[in-house]
């Protein structure tokens, strides 16, 4: 009944991941809670993926703790679909056998694909490969939803549609998200709660609320990478695959 006591949909302590010598986390603290979306950012290599990984379950880990209630889903870039499986098939994937197709129907219904059930992932577009693939990780009712920029291959347009999607999804759903992106605006459009990576840790959190502006908060993340002087900010586009001017 009290949604104080539900337990979060994955808690981090402490988490040190390293690849032979080199540390790439370092005591990294992570909490998110059943139906919040929150984005990470940083810069190239600083870890992000193999925090997911991490998370995911996918990777051992060097220290510390992972907490997550349930088995995560994930969706990561390339829509990894198998090409031998028909689409209700690939969403059903690792289901119990029973009412599969029922309910690999549902969740197709549920990202728009609904009349191609028995269709093959060689007739789809990037962006249906990717609705597919959410349909996937949603079929599997996740506590928690890792999402690995699963936007970036797609064009501009497909993009803003599917973030129109998957707040619907979310909304409906409410697992915790975790998305990794290079996107700016994409956290912006998407997030709760927007995280910075560096230095193998969370250095810098901005919760976005009906407090603060989408222009405040672009600003500051702007400036917390140092993307640009502070004085283009406002008019800059927001990618973190910009140099410093
Ligand atoms: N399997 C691996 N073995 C050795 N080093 C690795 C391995 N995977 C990642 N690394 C290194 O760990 C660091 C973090 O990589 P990771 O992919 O997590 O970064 P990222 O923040 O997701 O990067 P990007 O934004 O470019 O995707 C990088 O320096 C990378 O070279």
């Amino acid at each position: 009944m009290s949604p104080i006591s539900a337990a979060p949909a994955v808690a981090v302590r402490r988490l040190v991941r390293r690849y032979g010598e080199r540390t790439v986390i370092d005591g990294l603290d992570l909490t998110i809670q059943r139906g919040e979306f929150v984005a990470l950012l940083g810069e190239s290599g600083c870890g992000k993926t193999t925090l997911l990984r991490a998370l995911a379950g996918l990777d051992p880990i060097d220290g510390g703790s992972v907490d997550a209630p349930g088995r995560p889903a994930v969706v990561f870039q390339e829509h990894r679909l198998l090409p031998w499986g028909s689409l209700w098939r690939n969403v059903s994937l690792g289901q119990p056998e029973e009412g599969a197709r029922t309910r690999a129907a549902e969740a197709l219904a549920e990202v728009g694909l609904g009349d191609r059930l028995d269709d093959w992932p060689r007739n789809l577009s990037g962006g249906q490969a990717q609705r597919v693939a959410l349909a996937r990780a949603l079929v599997q009712e996740p506590e928690l939803l890792l999402l690995d920029e699963p936007f970036a291959a797609l064009d501009a347009l497909t993009r803003l549609r599917m973030h129109q999607l998957v707040k619907e999804l979310i909304a409906r759903h409410r697992p915790g998200v975790l998305l990794v992106t290079h996107d700016v605006d994409e956290a912006l459009a998407l997030a709760d709660r927007i995280l910075l990576m560096r230095d193998g840790a969370i250095a810098h959190e901005i919760r976005l609320s009906d407090e603060v502006s989408i222009q405040a908060a672009r600003a500051d993340l702007l400036a917390q990478l140092g993307v640009l002087p502070a004085d283009r900010r406002q008019s800059s586009p927001a990618s973190l695959s910009q140099t410093p001017a």
